[in-house]
């Protein structure tokens, strides 16, 4: 089989990719070795509502609920309200994902793209030290796909980066283990999303509480790897939810890791391109990475039709990909690494304090840089060295 881009995996991220570049007139193919796009779900499903409809329209099908805004605990339960459109990457809609990603795999499909599920990448193919496509198993079968270029977009546990000699290791600093119950139970509130933090409830991380409806949310914890035993994730987990909502019916548990190392060195290759969580492009303060990924994936379709029509695939033709999603998303990524970096060193007491110090600010109406600009202000001994981040 031969096509100018083959896209590994059929995540947010891959299908936008193999969207775009089907849409710019390119022979794309889109392997995914799921049998069903988008299940089993591994996130918490929250995103902006203002930065997704920037990108796709908002499709009822796929939106579980639309809250109002988050609300912030500290460890000792004192808390801020923020609102919808200021709160950052996670709130706004809460996602359906089986059906959200399995609608941008159908879109890419419309645009033109050939997507073919239970197909598992398995290696690059290489003519002459060029990648040529991948090898992949199908229905227990080997195929080779050739291609001009390949997109890795297959998520945390990314190959297809270090077949191609990029380096994407991760410690376990740079890693946040998760846990999640979709849970029903009557005191969820529908209409804020919920944020938990403490170093005893989620050292590194925190809890999130994402309201679907009808009381039923997911809630989940992130624990920072180099902070987390193993199944340490799933105790806290437990824990949070006997003292919290003793009466909860859990339905559903994910587990899975969510990369906030910030960004890798490079992304690109000869003949290669990775995106989303494959290329660690996830938020490292909220491990958001949806719509990083799907943004991306659009960067990188555009990217890849230019450089198969000039005939430049190697790295000075993808170079565009580098330079786009750095100049863009990279900036965010880069500012939150710091911001995350400072702040899992805080204790429980500090938090306590910064919490307090704003709860006679009027913080509702603020994003998280606004927010950062207050606390420093109220408490420039403990924050002094964040100030470059709001400058
Ligand atoms: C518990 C948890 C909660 C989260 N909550 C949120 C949240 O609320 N909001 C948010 O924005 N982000 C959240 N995230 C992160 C978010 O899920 C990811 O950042 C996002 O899915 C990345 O998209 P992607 O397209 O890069 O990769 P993925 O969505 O991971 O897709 C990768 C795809 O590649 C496929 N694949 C892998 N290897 C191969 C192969 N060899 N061959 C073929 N296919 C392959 C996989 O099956 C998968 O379908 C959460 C993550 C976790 C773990």
């Amino acid at each position: 089989m031969r096509c100018d881009v083959v896209v590994v995996g059929a995540g947010p991220g891959g299908s936008m990719a193999a969207k775009t570049a089907a849409e710019k007139g390119l022979k794309v193919v889109l392997v995914e070795k799921r049998q069903e796009i988008g299940d089993p779900v591994r996130c918490a499903e929250g995103v902006s509502k203002a930065r997704l409809s920037s990108m796709i329209k908002p499709d009822p099908k796929w939106i579980a609920s639309e809250v109002k805004g988050a609300r912030l605990y500290a460890p000792d339960g004192s808390n801020v309200v923020m609102s919808e459109d200021k709160s950052g990457d996670e709130v706004g809609y809460v996602l359906e994902r089986k059906i959200f990603d399995r609608a941008l795999a159908m879109d890419a499909a419309r645009a033109g793209a050939r997507v073919m599920v239970k197909t598992r990448a398995l290696d690059l193919l290489r003519a002459n030290g060029s990648v040529k496509g991948i090898r992949a198993m199908r229905y227990g079968e080997i195929i080779d796909i050739e291609a001009d270029v390949v997109i890795g977009a297959d998520g945390v546990e990314s190959k297809v980066g270090r077949w191609a000699g990029i380096d994407t290791a991760l410690k376990p600093g740079d890693i946040e283990v998760c846990a999640q119950f979709l849970l029903y139970d009557k005191g969820i509130d529908d209409e804020y999303c919920e944020f938990f933090l403490g170093n005893e409830l989620a050292p590194g991380g925190y809890v999130w509480s994402f309201p679907k409806g009808e009381h039923l949310a997911n809630v989940g914890l992130g624990v920072i790897g180099s902070r987390s035993e193993p199944g340490a994730p799933v105790k806290l987990l437990r824990r949070f939810v006997e003292r919290r909502m003793p009466e909860a019916r859990i339905v559903e548990m994910v587990v899975g890791g969510v990369p906030v190392s910030g960004p890798i060195e490079r992304t690109i290759a000869d003949g290669v391109m990775l995106v989303g969580d494959a290329a660690r492009q996830s938020d490292p303060i909220t491990g958001g990475g949806i719509l990083n990924a799907m943004q991306a994936g659009m960067i990188a379709g555009e990217v890849v039709a230019d450089a198969v029509s000039s005939g430049d695939t190697g790295v000075e033709g993808l170079m565009a990909y580098e330079k786009r999603w750095r100049e863009s998303i990279g900036k965010q990524i880069a500012r939150h690494l710091d911001l995350k970096e400072f702040f899992i060193r805080l204790s429980d007491d500090d938090l306590n304090k910064l919490m307090h110090s704003i709860q006679s600010e009027d913080v509702s109406k603020m994003d998280l840089r606004g927010m950062l600009r207050v606390l420093i202000r109220l408490n420039p001994k403990m924050l002094w060295e964040l100030r470059h981040l709001v400058m």
